[in-house]
C-alpha cells in the first residue's frame, strides 16, 4: 500500500472511525470491546486489516489515555484527521505500543507534526522520556496510567509499580484444550497453521498464543470443541475448585459457562454441574458452548426465577465467581480502567457477601466451597473472605498447592499478571466441617 491517496484516504477513514469510537466510549462507558462490534456490525466496508488497525489503535488510546488526556480534544473532532491535537494523540499511542511502522501511521505522524525517530522499544521510563521530549509532557509519571482511586483499593504491600509496567504490555491470548488429549488435534492445527505457542510448563492444558494472525474461532478444533478460549489466570480457578468425576458441582455466577466447562473438564464429564446466573442470555451462550465440548452433564437455572440454593440436596462443591470490578482484567480491557470507579467496588462487595451467604447453605458437610474474583481490590476479595469466616464457623480455610507454582496457598490464591502474562485472579478455598 505505497499510494499516496489510498494512504490519505485510509488515514481520513480509520480516523473518523478511531474518533467516532473512541468518544462514544468514553461518554457511554460501555466496554470497548461491544462498541467496535457494533460500529463494525453497522459499517461493513471495512476489511478485516482496516479493523485491526482501527481495534488496535483504539486499545492503545485506553492503554495510554493517562498519558495522553492532556493532547486529546476533550470532544470528537469534526473531522479527525484535520485536528492536530488528535492525530498527536492518536500517533503517540501508536508509537508507545510501537505500532507505529505503518504507513497510515506514518501519515499520522506527518498531520501531526511529530518526529517518530528513536520510540523505546519496552522500557516505560524511556517511553515517558520520549514523551516529554517529543509532546512536552515533562511532569508525566507512571501512576498516571491508572485512576487515583484504584491506588487506594490495594492491598498495603502491594507493587503497584511493577503492575502498571504489566497493564501497559499487549495482552498474550491463552486457550484451554478441552476433552480427552489422545483425541485434541489443537496443537496440530495451529502448528501447521504456523501460530507462536507456548504451552504452561505446569498446566498442561494451558497455551500462550503470541500475536495470532488467524481468528482462532475459525479454527476446526474451535468448531469441534476440543479448546476454549481462556486466560491462565481463569484456567488456575480449576485446580482452587478440584472438581472430581462423579461428584455434583453448583456454579453460582456461571455467566456464559467459562468456568462451567472448566469444572466439567476437570471432571471428565461424569457427575453433575448445575449452572445458574441471573442473566438468561449468558446461560444460552453457555448451552451452545457446553453442546460444542459435547460436554452433557451440564443443567442450567436462572437464579431469578429459582430458589436459590439446594438445602435439600446440597453439592459436593459450590463456586462462587463473583461479579466484579473487573481490574485484574484491565490490560485486556483497559478502557474500563477509566469507566470504573471506587463507588463501583462498594457496591459490588454488598453484592459479593450477599451471593456468597446465599450460596454457603448449598455446600453439603465436608465439601468446599470457593470464591473468586478477577479484582485487586481488599474490599472485594481479603474482606469478603474475613466476614465470612467470622459469621460462618462451620467454614475454614483449606490449602491446595498454588496451580503456577505448586508451593502452598493456605486456601488463598492470588495471581497477578507477572510473571505469567495472563491476567489477575483472586480465590479462596473453604471447607465446611463435617
Ligand atoms: C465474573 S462473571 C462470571 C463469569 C463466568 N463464571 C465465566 O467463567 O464465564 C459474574 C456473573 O455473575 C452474574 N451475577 C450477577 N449477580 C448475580 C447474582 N446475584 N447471582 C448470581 N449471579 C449473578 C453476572 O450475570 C455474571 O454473569
Amino acid at each position: 500500500m505505497n499510494n499516496p491517496k489510498l494512504i490519505q484516504a485510509r488515514a481520513r477513514s480509520y480516523s473518523e472511525a478511531i474518533a467516532q469510537i473512541f468518544y462514544e466510549v468514553r461518554e457511554s462507558r460501555n466496554p470497548l470491546d461491544q462498541e467496535l462490534r457494533r460500529f463494525f456490525r453497522n459499517n461493513k466496508k471495512y476489511g478485516s486489516r482496516d479493523r485491526r488497525f482501527i481495534a488496535e489503535s483504539l486499545y492503545s488510546l485506553f492503554r495510554w489515555f493517562g498519558w495522553v488526556q492532556d493532547i486529546l480534544p476533550i470532544s470528537a473532532p469534526d473531522v479527525a484527521c484535520e485536528n492536530k491535537k488528535f492525530c498527536s494523540g492518536l500517533i503517540a499511542v501508536l508509537c508507545l505500543d510501537n505500532l507505529h511502522i505503518d504507513p497510515v501511521a506514518e501519515h499520522f505522524s506527518q498531520l501531526a507534526g511529530v518526529n517518530m525517530q528513536g520510540v523505546p522499544k519496552t522500557d516505560l521510563d524511556e517511553k515517558r522520556q520520549w514523551m516529554g521530549k517529543h509532546f512536552g509532557l515533562k511532569q508525566l509519571k507512571n501512576t498516571d496510567l491508572v485512576p487515583d482511586w484504584f491506588v487506594e483499593e490495594l492491598p498495603k504491600d502491594f507493587n503497584l509499580e511493577e503492575l502498571i509496567i504489566d497493564l501497559q504490555k499487549r495482552p498474550p491470548m491463552w486457550i484451554r484444550l478441552q476433552g480427552p488429549q489422545n483425541k485434541n488435534n489443537t496443537l496440530r492445527e495451529l502448528k501447521e497453521r504456523d501460530f507462536d505457542i507456548y504451552p504452561h510448563s505446569i498446566m498442561k492444558k494451558a497455551i500462550k498464543i503470541v500475536n495470532p494472525r488467524v481468528n482462532l474461532y475459525e479454527l476446526k478444533s474451535f468448531r469441534d470443541g476440543q479448546f476454549e478460549v481462556q486466560d491462565l489466570a481463569s484456567q488456575s480457578l480449576g485446580f482452587a475448585c478440584q472438581a472430581e468425576g462423579g461428584q455434583r458441582w453448583w456454579d453460582v455466577c456461571a455467566g456464559a459457562g467459562g468456568k462451567t466447562l472448566l469444572l466439567a473438564d476437570h471432571m471428565e464429564s461424569k457427575g453433575g454441574i448445575t449452572s445458574t446466573d441471573i442473566r438468561e442470555w449468558k446461560l444460552d451462550d453457555l448451552k451452545k458452548r457446553a453442546r460444542r465440548a459435547r460436554f452433557s452433564n451440564i443443567t442450567t437455572k436462572n437464579l431469578k426465577k429459582t430458589r436459590s440454593a439446594s438445602k435439600k440436596r446440597p453439592y459436593d462443591g459450590v463456586l462462587v465467581d463473583a461479579p466484579c470490578s473487573c481490574t485484574g482484567t484491565w490490560r485486556r480491557n483497559p478502557d474500563a480502567r477509566w469507566s470504573s470507579t471506587a463507588k463501583d467496588c462498594e457496591e459490588l462487595a454488598t453484592i459479593q457477601a450477599d451471593i456468597l451467604e446465599k450460596s454457603a447453605p448449598g455446600v453439603k458437610a465436608d465439601g468446599v466451597l470457593v470464591y473468586a474474583t478477577c479484582s485487586f481490590s481488599v474490599r472485594e476479595n481479603e474482606e469478603i473472605v474475613e466476614n465470612f469466616l467470622k459469621t460462618h464457623p462451620d467454614f475454614y480455610l483449606e490449602d491446595f498447592p498454588h496451580p503456577l507454582t505448586l508451593k502452598p496457598t493456605g486456601g488463598i490464591l492470588r495471581i497477578s499478571p507477572s510473571p505469567e502474562d495472563c491476567d489477575a485472579m483472586f480465590a479462596a478455598r473453604f471447607r465446611r466441617k463435617n
